[in-house]
C-alpha cells in the first residue's frame, strides 16, 4: 500500500500535510503518535471515509474511484469507537463482514458461516456468540469488531486501537493472530497504538506522526528513541532494548 501526499483537514484547520507511507505486502506498520496528532484521520481518509488530497493505492492500483464491495475486499477498519447495532447477536454481527463476499441481499453460504464460525473461535468470541452485542463487556466488543474486520478476508487490514479496551492477555491474543495472519497470509497491516511498546514489538515500521507530519519512520529501534519521545510526546521515558524489541519505560519526575 502506498499513500502519497495525503492532505486532510476539518473546515479550514489541515490536520494531515503531505503524508507520505509505504506498506510492503505482509508488512505492519503502526503509526503513533501524540494526542490529536492525527492518526485517526488518516486511517479514515486512507478508507476513503473522510476528504482528502493525495493518493491511496494498494498493488498500484488507486483506491478512489474503486466499487465500494471491491474497496471492502480490499481494505477493512477496526474503528476506535465503533457504532454498534442494536438488537443483533455476536455472530450476526461478525457475519456483516462477509457482506461484501456475497451477492447483494444473499443469506450467508456454508463457506461463510465457515469463516464467521472460525474467526470467532481463534478471539475467544464463541461462548458469546449468541449474545446480543449490547451485553458484551468493553474488551469483548473490541474483539467483536475485529472479528467483524477480519471476516472480511481483507489485504489490507486498518486497525484504530486495536488494543484500547483489552486488558494485556487479551491485547496479545488480539496482536498475536492479527501478526499470524500476516505471516502466513500476507495480510497487510496499519493499525495506530498508543502503547509504544506493544507498537514495537509487533509492528515491523513505526510512523511518528506530529502536528500531521510523519517526523520519523523506520523500524521500531530507529523510531523510539528517548529524544524522539520528549520532543514529540513532552514524555520522560528511558526505552530499553530487549529481545523482542524496544521497551519504553516512563520515568517518573523527581520533583
Ligand atoms: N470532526 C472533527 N471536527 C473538527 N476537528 C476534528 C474532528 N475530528 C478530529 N478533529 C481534530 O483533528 C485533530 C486530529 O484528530 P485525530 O482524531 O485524527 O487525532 P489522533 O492522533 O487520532 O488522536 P488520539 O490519539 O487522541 O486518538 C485533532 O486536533 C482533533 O481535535
Amino acid at each position: 500500500m502506498e499513500v502519497v501526499g495525503l492532505t486532510a483537514g476539518y473546515g479550514r484547520t489541515r490536520v494531515l500535510d503531505a503524508v507520505r507511507l509505504t506498506v510492503e505486502p505482509g508488512g505492519w506498520l503502526a503509526v503513533i503518535g501524540p494526542n490529536g496528532s492525527g492518526k485517526s484521520t488518516l486511517l479514515r481518509s486512507i478508507l476513503g471515509f473522510h476528504p482528502h488530497r493525495g493518493q491511496v493505492r494498494v498493488d498500484g492500483v488507486p483506491t478512489t474511484g474503486m466499487p465500494r464491495r471491491e474497496r471492502a475486499r480490499t481494505m477493512a477498519y477496526a474503528p476506535q469507537t465503533p457504532v454498534l447495532p442494536d438488537g443483533v447477536t455476536t455472530r450476526d454481527y461478525v457475519t456483516l463482514g462477509r457482506t461484501p463476499h456475497r451477492p447483494l441481499l444473499a443469506a450467508p453460504r456454508g463457506v461463510d458461516r465457515q469463516i464467521v464460525g472460525d474467526v470467532m473461535e481463534r478471539l475467544g468470541l464463541t461462548p458469546m456468540a449468541e449474545r446480543p452485542l449490547a451485553t458484551l463487556s468493553g474488551g469483548e466488543q473490541q474483539r467483536a469488531v475485529l472479528g467483524r474486520s477480519l471476516a472480511q478476508q481483507p489485504r489490507v487490514l486498518l486497525l484504530d486501537e486495536p488494543t484500547a479496551a483489552l486488558d494485556l492477555g487479551h491485547a496479545q491474543q488480539v496482536l498475536d493472530l492479527v501478526d499470524r495472519l500476516r505471516r502466513q497470509d500476507g495480510l497487510t497491516v496499519i493499525s495506530t497504538l498508543h502503547d509504544l511498546t506493544l507498537a514495537g514489538q509487533y509492528a515491523d515500521r513505526l510512523a511518528l506522526l506530529s502536528e500531521g507530519r510523519v517526523v520519523a519512520e523506520g523500524s521500531p529501534a530507529e523510531v523510539l528513541t528517548t529524544q524522539a519521545l520528549h520532543t514529540h510526546y513532552g514524555a520522560r521515558a528511558e526505552v530499553v532494548h530487549g529481545p523482542s524489541g524496544p521497551a519504553v519505560l516512563p520515568v517518573r519526575s523527581s520533583d
